[in-house]
């Protein structure tokens, strides 16, 4: 059985952070592992308290994980701080895994900081270039690039700055869009869009976290990035179609639709 490692923030009510993505990286009939940065006191309405796990029990969680469990892949979510982000890319650097998948986590749908305003950099300059792809949303590229994004041109404007400085592959989430929920992949140069009909449903809790532990779980199977892109677009798309509707505000997706 393949495995998967999520480095991710917890979310008590299960919808997003690490919750979500041993959700998805079970229903990809693969093997999850977390290691925890945060605990989040939050729900559908919103994120009302964060605990971050000291810098030394990051890393010894990693070190439990990565001497005996060794990852085929791994998504890395809410890191939550300088001193965490530090740690993490250490442990990279001594382990060397491969298939790292950054989603760059900085706020919650609800509006909630999960990533102090002074780490960004730290996660530009050590995190992201140990990673295979990132995965920002419109807000998170915005940050990356420096300018606005509204339009799917700006979407490629922004790849094509986010590139000067990053080597690997940049996935662009539309899920922000006016319109349909296309989401674009800037790769060396290439650019390739993975169209999606935006589905009517408020209940989009964690939709990120899923779409980036599904794309660590198909790289672990061992597909490419175009067909691990295309197949977790197909599973987030069947997740939110699903209609699970629970809280009292975004709910999560359903994750049980293609489990038997
Ligand atoms: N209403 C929708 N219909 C179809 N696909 C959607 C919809 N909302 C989001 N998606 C898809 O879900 C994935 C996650 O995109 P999104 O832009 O929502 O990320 P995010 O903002 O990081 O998520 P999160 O809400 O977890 O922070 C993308 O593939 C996006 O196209
Ligand atoms: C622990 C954790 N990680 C990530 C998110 C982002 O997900 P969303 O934007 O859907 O709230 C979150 N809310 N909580």
């Amino acid at each position: 059985m393949k495995k998967v490692l999520t480095i991710a923030g917890s979310d008590c009510s299960g919808g997003a952070g690490i919750q979500a993505d041993l959700k998805t990286i079970t229903a990809h009939k693969c093997y999850g592992m977390s290691v925890i940065t945060a605990l989040t006191a939050q729900n559908t309405t919103g994120v009302y308290g964060i605990e971050a796990c000291s810098v030394d029990f990051v890393k010894n969680q990693m070190d439990c994980v990565f001497t005996d469990i060794f990852p085929d892949a791994i998504k890395i979510g809410m890191v939550a701080s300088i001193e965490i982000i530090e740690a993490i890319s250490e442990k990279l650097k001594e382990y060397k895994p491969k298939n790292i998948v950054v989603d760059p986590v900085m706020v919650a749908t609800s509006g909630s900081k999960l990533l102090n305003d002074d780490a960004i950099n730290m996660l530009l300059n050590e995190l992201i270039p140990l990673s295979t792809v990132i995965t920002p949303n419109l807000f998170e590229a915005e940050i990356l690039c420096g300018f606005k994004i509204k339009t799917t041109e700006d979407m490629v404007k922004a790849a094509r700055k986010i590139a000067e400085n990053y080597d690997g592959h940049i996935l662009i989430k539309g899920g922000h869009l006016e319109d349909n929920a296309n989401d674009l992949l800037f790769s060396k140069g290439t650019i390739h869009w993975f169209e999606g009909e935006r589905i009517i449903n408020s209940n989009t809790h964690g939709t990120g976290c899923t779409l980036s532990s599904a794309i660590a779980s198909n790289l672990a199977l061992g597909h490419n990035i175009e067909e691990s892109i295309r197949n977790s677009k197909e599973y987030i798309t069947g997740a939110l179609r699903a209609n699970l509707d629970i809280g009292k505000g975004s709910g999560p997706l359903n994750h049980c639709y293609k489990i038997v």
